[in-house]
């Protein structure tokens, strides 16, 4: 059984910096079989080092959207992607936007070491 943290990794790290690959975010979500049983309507890559995002769990603590308190804000901008459904989508042929960012993301860590589960947002 996949952990949450391998989840997260499948889901959301690719340290190689796609630049401006305009057709990303079609391949990656297929790849990563993040589009399994329905076109997951946004899911944004992280373009640095795992030790980079890891050390997020680490930075400025802040209180999730949902009311947990443990989410953490990046103390740097990172390179992201983010990939956003297409209204016309039709699974299993799920189309996305390809945006490159720069922004703080806010992500989830939990567990025994204390790893990002979950991407909460960028800002
Ligand atoms: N505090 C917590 N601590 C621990 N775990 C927590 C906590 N909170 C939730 N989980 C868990 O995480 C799991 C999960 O899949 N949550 S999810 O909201 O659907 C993920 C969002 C994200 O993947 C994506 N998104 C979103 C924005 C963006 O910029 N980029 C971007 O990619 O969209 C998805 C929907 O928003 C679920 O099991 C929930 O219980």
């Amino acid at each position: 059984k996949e952990s949450r943290a391998m989840m997260f990794q499948r889901q959301h790290m690719d340290p190689d910096d796609p630049s401006n690959n305009s057709n990303y975010c079609n391949q990656m979500m297929r790849r990563r079989l993040v589009t399994e049983g329905r076109c997951k309507l946004l899911n944004t890559f992280i373009h640095e080092p795992l030790v980079d995002v890891q050390a997020i769990c680490l930075q400025g603590n802040v209180i999730c959207k949902n009311g947990q308190p443990n989410c953490h804000k990046s103390s740097s901008r990172m390179k992201i992607t983010d990939c956003r459904v297409k209204s016309n989508s039709k699974y299993p042929d799920c189309d996305y936007y390809t945006i490159h960012k720069e922004r703080h993301i806010i992500v989830a860590c939990e567990g025994n070491p204390y790893v990002p589960v979950h991407f909460h947002a960028s800002v």
